[in-house]
């Protein structure tokens, strides 16, 4: 279908040389990954499930299409003909893609094995504790009631059932005991973003704290591709979602080194260029590992304001063949923006007054519909200590209300 170009020469837009880039999901984090591609003279095609999704806003092309449905995204790429195929969500037919990029018909970011593995949790977690031996939490797998009834018997209570394919916390559960087995079933079934009929249990990791540590594939100066690591990102997750991150997390140099370890096997394993978000909990010097996106990660939305190039800076220019700089610029935080309400085309109130908090920020994604847990936006912050910058990008963030329209 296409030849994949030479790292590092580009063309122009909407011209015979264009160098083309297909972004698979345009939320959030795709959004700020193409205007980081735009910035650089990329021709963007930005495909979501739904239209009007905020990457479509600043795409050259937007498509909605249903990218599960892998005739339908075959289809696409060849009406397309994208010198880089870019996941940017777990849902999405990897399958399809691994077939394309085996025909050498698609380059795929990182890689087409990369996107497979780590869209269902038993592909990854096979992979980072059965053939890469690194620490995680004990897991089983459970395909109906009565396995995931025997699965919760072995790990032992606390746990944490999620279905196999989900983010953002979606279908999660904590159970402290046999009486919850039955609901987390049902809400692992309802909240998965694609119900496959299977979940995962594992035991909870009583950790310290949870970091995200971004982990680059890039260039170096030889051609070769290198592995860099941007500062931990220290993160407060409810209900399985991200509500605040932070940069730098302050590590012993005994859980740090234990931490790049992990995230170097597991990348170099998965392969390709690009970001990586490496989740780990660390107590004390032990650190294990939880899963990763082989793509920015959402908690890594406070590079924007903390370092020199943010993750999706990051992430265009490595997947570029491009060298990058991972140096941290400011301590910061960021803090998430919910929707609160249940509707479309709501409006944002507070903006200037979140603005006036020192050294703050505001990113509004532009999602036409809000939900009341749907995050519609994000508060960021710098400032001479972390502890500062979280109070700033809080407060940042409790000044936005959104509102009927
Ligand atoms: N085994 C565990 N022990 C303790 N806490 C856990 C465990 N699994 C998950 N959590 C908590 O729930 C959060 C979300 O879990 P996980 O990252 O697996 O879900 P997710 O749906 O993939 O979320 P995202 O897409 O935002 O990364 C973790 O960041 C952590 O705070
Ligand atoms: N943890 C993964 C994550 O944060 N992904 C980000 O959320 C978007 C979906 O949002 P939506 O559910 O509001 O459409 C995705 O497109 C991606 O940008
Ligand atoms: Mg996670």
């Amino acid at each position: 279908m296409n030849i994949p170009r030479t790292p590092g020469n580009i063309g122009t837009p909407l011209s015979p040389s264009a160098t083309r880039v297909m972004l698979l999901g345009s939320g959030e984090l795709g959004k700020e990954v193409i205007i980081s591609l735009q910035r650089l003279g990329i021709e963007v095609i930005a495909v979501d499930r739904y239209p009007d999704a905020p990457g479509h806003q600043v795409a050259h092309r937007a498509h909605v299409i249903d990218m599960t449905d892998g005739d339908a995204l075959a289809a696409l790429i060849e009406r397309e003909r994208p010198h880089l195929v870019v996941p940017e969500i777990e849902a999405i037919a990897t399958a399809k893609l691994a077939e394309l990029e085996d025909a050498g018909a698609i380059t795929c970011i990182p890689t087409a094995r990369a996107a497979l593995l780590t869209m269902n949790r038993e592909g990854i977690r096979r992979l980072a504790a059965e053939e890469l031996g690194l620490a995680t939490s004990p897991y089983r797998f459970a395909s109906s009631l009565e396995e995931l009834r025997q699965a919760c018997a072995e790990i032992g209570f606390p746990c944490v059932v999620k279905p196999v394919m989900s983010s953002s916390g979606k279908g999660q559960s904590k159970l402290d005991g046999a009486g919850d087995v039955e609901a987390a079933w049902h809400h692992a079934a309802a909240g998965g973003r694609v119900d496959a009929g299977r979940v995962i249990v594992e035991g909870f990791i009583d950790f310290d704290y949870e970091i995200t540590l971004l982990t680059v594939r890039a260039t170096g100066a030889g051609g070769q591709v290198e592995t860099q690591f941007c500062a931990p990102i220290g993160h407060k997750q409810v209900q399985g979602d991200y509500v605040e991150s932070w940069q730098p997390q302050p590590m012993t140099a005994g859980a740090l080194a234990n931490a790049k370890e992990i995230a170097q096997k597991v990348t170099a394993n998965l392969g390709g260029r690009g970001v990586f978000g490496v989740e780990l909990f660390v107590k004390g010097d032990m650190v294990w590992f939880s899963e990763v996106s082989p793509r920015p990660h959402d908690t890594g939305m406070v590079t924007m304001a903390t370092q020199v190039q943010s993750e999706f800076e990051l992430h265009a220019k490595a997947i570029l063949g491009l060298p990058v700089n991972v140096a941290l610029r400011a301590p910061g935080a960021s803090a998430v923006i919910y929707g609160q309400l249940d509707q479309a085309g709501i409006a944002f109130e507070g903006v200037a007054e979140a603005l006036r908090v020192p050294e703050s920020d505001i990113r509004l994604f532009g999602k036409p519909e809000s939900f009341a847990r749907r995050r519609m936006g994000v508060a960021l912050a710098t400032a001479g200590d972390v502890d500062t910058a979280r109070a700033r990008a809080l407060e940042a963030a409790s000044k936005v209300k959104p509102v009927s329209a």
